[in-house]
Formats: structure tokens, C-alpha cells, sequence
């Protein structure tokens, strides 16, 4: 069993909406080095998903819902937090020597951060360690021009990692990267897809990085999840809303695929992030799929259902798009095949 450290580093993974923390933080925690980490993972929505796509549940990972981390769930945080810290003293958790936090794809990771110094029980046990902050090359540049939230995160950062460079092609990759050594020149920017990379060296020792982000950023914070203020106090444009759309009948993989691929070309724009497990008509494991923007990825096929309930649940972040036109086109494509996954009725729900 390790030792508990005086100080325990309080890192933070975030990154804007699909751009590859869960799967950076699977690879992570695939990691015998990182092996006694315990994980905050926070998501936007009513339905948090990513609990489930990373597969690994212990009592050392815990969920922070319905807000975003920034805001409303500071107080969630904290009290997360303290709980870990009260277990581990008390032996009744495995210790453990860092934490991980994962954040929303939203979240302006200052105020995450000065929760912990600001607390006064928290500071005698954690430190901030590093923000590893992912930037999709697909639609890094794109979030950039348009989303406060995706510079925050990128000019905070210690680690800037470079995801979907298989995707973009060098080009793209590389305009990236210099616009992003423009915005933080402190940081240091890898591929993910670089054979180098040790993802253990994300979180190590932070003293030499830390420092120039945290002070450069004031007066952010987000008021809700629907609305964000800007530095300067003005409202966001952006009208950000999550929603939820649970299925109990199997679904029609075919007509799915074709729903989800006309959606994200028609509006791919204002839906940031579609992600869920799909309980499919003739298959015995849940299929977890993932949409960024324009983009769809590949599905995958789970190792099992992460919990008793066989429903399909899917969830949405969208900028400005009205959720009730959505789920009007869902129904309307008959995605739902005739073979129910839990009792007869109903056969959708959609919680905002
Ligand atoms: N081709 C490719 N796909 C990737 C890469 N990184 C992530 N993805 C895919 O992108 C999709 C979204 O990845 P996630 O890891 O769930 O993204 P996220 O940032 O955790 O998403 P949110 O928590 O919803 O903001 C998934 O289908 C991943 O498999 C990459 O480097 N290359």
C-alpha cells in the first residue's frame, strides 16, 4: 500500500466537448504507474455516461453530476473530495497517491482549481497538480474562434495534448499547434498518437509549469449550465443545453446510423456532443457511440452493460437547437425496432 503523501496532487484532464478525455484518461488509467489514482469524473447532463465508457469502477471513482464542476457542483467537489480524503485516513478505500479529475467539456478549469486552495480542509491534504487539457485537431481550431470555454482550457493548461491527428492530417495538426504555443507558450504540447508519450508524465511533479495560467485568468465563471459569463460579465452567446433521450426498445442499428449521420451533417454546428449506449436489436453488448460536432465516430462495442438497466440512453449537448425538434426527428426516423430491452412501455423519455 502506497503512502499518503502530505500534499496529494488534485490534477485536472479537461478539454473541450468529445475532444478525448475519457478515452486519454481509459489510456491513463490503463497505466500500472497510475495505478493508485482516484477519479473525479464530472459530466454536463443528467445522464453522465462516462463513468461507464471508462470501464473501470472502484471505490476509488466517483461521479460528479447534474452541473457543470466549475459551478454548480463546486460544492459537490469539495465534498467529494473530503469524503475521499476522510475513507482513505481511515482505511477504508485503497490509498491512493493523485488524484484525477475529469472535467466537463465546458468547465473553465481556474475555479476548479482554486476550490481546493480556497477550502479550508482541503488545503491541508491536496495540492493542485497539472491540467492536461486535449484539443481535437479536427475541431480544435474551430472551438477556438468560437468557444471562450475552449481558450481557457487551452491557455491554463500544462500539457497541451493533441488529439485525432489521424483524423486531420499534418496540415491541420500543425496550424494547431502553432496557434496553440501562441496562446500558451508555457505549455507543452504533444500528439497523443506520439509513440513518446508517457501518459505518466502527464501528472508529474507540476512546480516548474504551474503558474502563469492560473494568474493570467480572473473574473471567469460559469453561472449555470445554461448560461456562461464571460470575463468581462456579459452573457455568453452560446445557449448550451444537455439533454437526455432514454429507449426501451432495441434499436434499428441501420436506421440509427443514417438518423445520426444526417443529423451531424445538417447540424453539425449546434450539435457539439452526442454520446450513448445503444441497446441494438440483435446484439448481446451494449454499443457505445460518439458524435463531435460534424463528425461521427466509430461505434464500439462494450465488454458488457455496465448495470442492470438494458436501455438505450443517449445524450446530447447542443448550442441553440431546440431539443424537442430533435427528438421529433428521432421518432419520426423510427429508430426503435419492435424488440423491447425493459418491460412494455413507455418508449422514450427525455428528461429536459
Ligand atoms: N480517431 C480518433 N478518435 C478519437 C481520438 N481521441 C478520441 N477519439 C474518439 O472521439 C470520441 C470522443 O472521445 P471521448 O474520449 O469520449 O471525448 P471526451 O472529451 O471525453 O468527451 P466529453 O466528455 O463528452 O466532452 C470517441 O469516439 C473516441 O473514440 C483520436 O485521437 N483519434
Amino acid at each position: 500500500m502506497s503512502e499518503i503523501p502530505q500534499f496529494t496532487a488534485v490534477n485536472l484532464l479537461t478539454g473541450f466537448l468529445g475532444s478525448g478525455k475519457t478515452t486519454l484518461l481509459r489510456r491513463m488509467l490503463a497505466d500500472p504507474a497510475l495505478a493508485d489514482t482516484a477519479v473525479l469524473i464530472n459530466e454536463f447532463g443528467e445522464a453522465g455516461l462516462d463513468h461507464h465508457l471508462v470501464e473501470r469502477i472502484d471505490e476509488n471513482m466517483m461521479l460528479l453530476q447534474s452541473g457543470c464542476i466549475c459551478c454548480t457542483v463546486r460544492g459537490e467537489l469539495v465534498d467529494a473530495l473530503r469524503d475521499l480524503q476522510s475513507r482513505r485516513e481511515r482505511g477504508l478505500i485503497p490509498a491512493f497517491s493523485r488524484v484525477m479529475i475529469e472535467s466537463t467539456g465546458l468547465a473553465d478549469p481556474f475555479p476548479t482549481l482554486s476550490t481546493i486552495k480556497a477550502d479550508p480542509v482541503l488545503r491541508h491534504h491536496f495540492r493542485p497538480g497539472n491540467v492536461i487539457t486535449t484539443v481535437d485537431a479536427v475541431n480544435g481550431e474551430g472551438n477556438l474562434d468560437v468557444y471562450v470555454e475552449s481558450n481557457r482550457q487551452a491557455a491554463i493548461a500544462d500539457w497541451l495534448v493533441l488529439t485525432k491527428t489521424d483524423l486531420a492530417g499534418a496540415e491541420a495538426a500543425e496550424a494547431l499547434e502553432k496557434r496553440l504555443r501562441q496562446l500558451n507558450p508555457d505549455a507543452t504540447v504533444i500528439d497523443v498518437h506520439d509513440e513518446d508519450l508517457s501518459v505518466a508524465a502527464l501528472v508529474g511533479s507540476s512546480d516548474a509549469t504551474r503558474g502563469n495560467g492560473l494568474q493570467s485568468i480572473s473574473g471567469f465563471y460559469c453561472e449555470d449550465s445554461r448560461e456562461l459569463v464571460t470575463a468581462s460579465g456579459e452573457a455568453h452567446s452560446a445557449a448550451f443545453r444537455s439533454f437526455v433521450i432514454t429507449i426501451d426498445h432495441a434499436i434499428d442499428w441501420t436506421a440509427f446510423g443514417i438518423w445520426l449521420t444526417m443529423l451531424l451533417n445538417r447540424h453539425g454546428d449546434r450539435v457539439l456532443r452526442v454520446k450513448g449506449i445503444l441497446n441494438i436489436a440483435g446484439e448481446k453488448r451494449p454499443v457505445a457511440i460518439h458524435g463531435v460536432q460534424h463528425l461521427v465516430h466509430t461505434p464500439v462495442h462494450m465488454g458488457g452493460w455496465p448495470s442492470e438497466d438494458r436501455r438505450s440512453h443517449i445524450v446530447f449537448i447542443v448550442d441553440g437547437l431546440d431539443p424537442k425538434l430533435l427528438k421529433r426527428s428521432f421518432e419520426a426516423f423510427a429508430v426503435v425496432s419492435s424488440e423491447p430491452t425493459h418491460g412494455p412501455t413507455p418508449i422514450m423519455r427525455q428528461n429536459r
